[in-house]
């Protein structure tokens, strides 16, 4: 055979063989294929399979680690995720081609975040760290929980998280100074761009994946310094924050909870909301506004506080109305908050109603369809206790969670359960009482800018003798805007409070 004849035969043979195996690749992935959808519905993903173990074996020979930031852990949010979140958000710009923009909580200026699956290389002391962002939309199960009356409704949602590959050589040096620079960082830029918020509770109830508040910027205009009450009084709120948000190191040696709870208490219109949003606005810590009557159960509250962030103002206004917690109090000998004492048993009302419960009312239910839903719904209504609420406020719960102010509102501090009040729960009780002299001055000043006028001297000795509270006094200065005309209208109305005719 000459060279010719053979390299043909050759050429022929390599054909053939690349042929043969191509289709013995075939036959072999058409068979996986048909093993994978024969197994598929025992619950065995083949292909998951695979790459998992592809995965694996390329981990074991790879000298690269990563480590994955997920949004949530456990019930709360992660706040190393956030802290990424903040500091990639601040690089992505220079780094990234893709990336996503919204406006900044003040209105000022763009905030970036890195979109999805878009990668960044952040260079820290000389040492190249890679950054992914994925996103994964999934449809999940609320399991049924007493927090959830509405189980097993589907819901939409996202599951979000950062990965960071590095290699393994760094995995001391990213944990004693990596993360701690990015949490660093990420305070910082939170810290110039922060406008305190207002949260309050979502209506659809807490999921995982979901936050169980919905916020607005708190754009509430108050300041200490526009609020009427007695100067040493606010004074001493004043200081009382500032030592409290410069305390860390003494809670902690101290061993106590770093919260601190304020009772405000005094008549309508007497500035207690907007001395709530002055504190806030003072220490630029967010507002939850939690609404007791719309919490079925102690386990949504665990879950709502659990889920509010640190440095911010927990705030249940009207406690008094809220829950009826005196139910759980004992009776004292002279009855209910000092009231005279009657056994409520013998009244013929109390008495025909018991009667129409147990005879009437009960068995209807019963014998009705709904009667599961209603029992359940009353069971789980019951379970907000005065011990449920007083457990987070001081007890082994209240230390979720650092900076934490709480604050009550009440018109009737009287009515309150003392165990609600003692220090420790409640530390500060500040009266928020009628306006005096010193109040309408800087009320005068907020709404007319006077700081004297002639008849400032009728205007303080009427209000030493007339209760009027100071949202009444505002009211009145803002209805001209000329100041003799207006303090002339507040003096008519309190002399026609103190002689009774307003
Ligand atoms: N001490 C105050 N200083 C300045 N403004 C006040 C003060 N008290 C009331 N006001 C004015 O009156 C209005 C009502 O005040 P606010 O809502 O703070 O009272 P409140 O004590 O919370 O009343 P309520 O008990 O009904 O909730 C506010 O818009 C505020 O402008
Ligand atoms: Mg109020």
């Amino acid at each position: 055979m000459n060279n010719t004849m053979l390299s043909s035969i050759a050429k022929n043979h390599s054909t053939k063989g690349i042929l043969s195996t191509t289709g013995s690749a075939i036959a072999m992935a058409i068979m996986i294929r048909t093993i994978s959808n024969e197994l598929s519905p025992f619950g065995f993903n083949f292909k998951a399979f695979v790459v998992k173990n592809l995965r694996k074996l390329f981990n074991h020979f790879s000298s690269q680690i990563t480590m994955v930031f997920e949004e949530y852990s456990d019930l709360t949010t992660n706040n190393i995720y956030v802290a990424a979140e903040t500091y990639l958000g601040s690089k992505s710009l220079a780094s990234t081609k893709r990336f996503k923009v919204c406006q900044d909580k003040n209105n000022k200026s763009y905030v970036f975040s890195m979109g999805k699956l878009e990668e960044l290389v952040d260079v820290f002391e000389g040492i190249r760290f890679n950054w992914r962002y994925k996103s994964k939309e999934t449809r999940f199960q609320i399991t049924p929980t007493a927090s959830d009356f509405d189980s097993n409704i589907k819901r939409r949602s996202e599951l979000r998280c950062y990965e960071l590959s590095f290699h393994k050589k760094h995995r001391e040096m990213v944990l004693d100074s990596y993360l701690p620079h990015i949490k660093k960082a990420a305070k910082a830029l939170e810290e110039e761009n922060r406008v305190a918020k207002l949260h309050t509770m979502s209506s659809d109830g807490p999921t995982y994946y979901r936050s169980a508040w919905s916020s607005v910027n708190l754009n509430h205009p108050a300041t200490f310094d526009k609020i009427a009450m007695d100067d040493r009084l606010k004074k001493m709120i004043m200081e009382d924050l500032e030592r409290f948000v410069r305390r860390r190191e003494y809670y902690k040696k101290v061993g106590k909870a770093w919260k601190r709870g304020y009772l405000l208490y005094g008549p309508p219109g007497t500035g207690k909301s907007s001395l709530i949003a002055a504190m806030a606005n003072y220490l630029n810590f967010d507002i939850y506004d939690l609404e007791l009557t719309d919490i079925q159960n102690n386990s949504r509250l665990r879950r709502l506080l659990l889920s509010t962030a640190n440095r911010s103002i927990l705030v249940v206004e009207d406690i008094d109305c809220s829950l009826d917690f005196q139910k759980t109090r004992p009776v004292t000998q002279e009855g209910k908050h000092g009231a005279p004492k009657h056994n409520d048993n013998h009244n013929p009302v109390c008495i025909f109603v018991t009667i129409a419960l147990i005879f009437i009312f009960i068995p209807c239910i019963y014998l009705s369809s709904s009667f599961d839903k209603v029992t359940n719904f009353l069971w789980r209504w019951q379970q907000l206790t005065l011990s449920g609420m007083l457990n987070f406020v001081d007890g082994l719960w209240s230390s979720c969670g650092d900076e934490r102010i709480i604050v009550f509102t009440t018109n009737n501090k009287d009515r309150l359960d003392p165990a609600l009040l003692r220090p420790g729960r409640m530390d500060i009780h500040i009266h928020m009482s009628y306006c005096d002299p010193c109040g309408f001055r800087v009320l005068a000043n907020n709404y007319l800018e006077v700081s004297n006028h002639p008849v400032f001297e009728v205007i303080e000795r009427l209000l030493e003798i007339t209760n009027v509270t100071p949202a009444e006094v505002a009211e009145a200065l803002m209805r001209n805007d000329d100041p003799d005309t207006a303090l002339g209208g507040l003096v008519t109305l309190l002399e026609e409070k103190h002689s009774g005719t307003a």
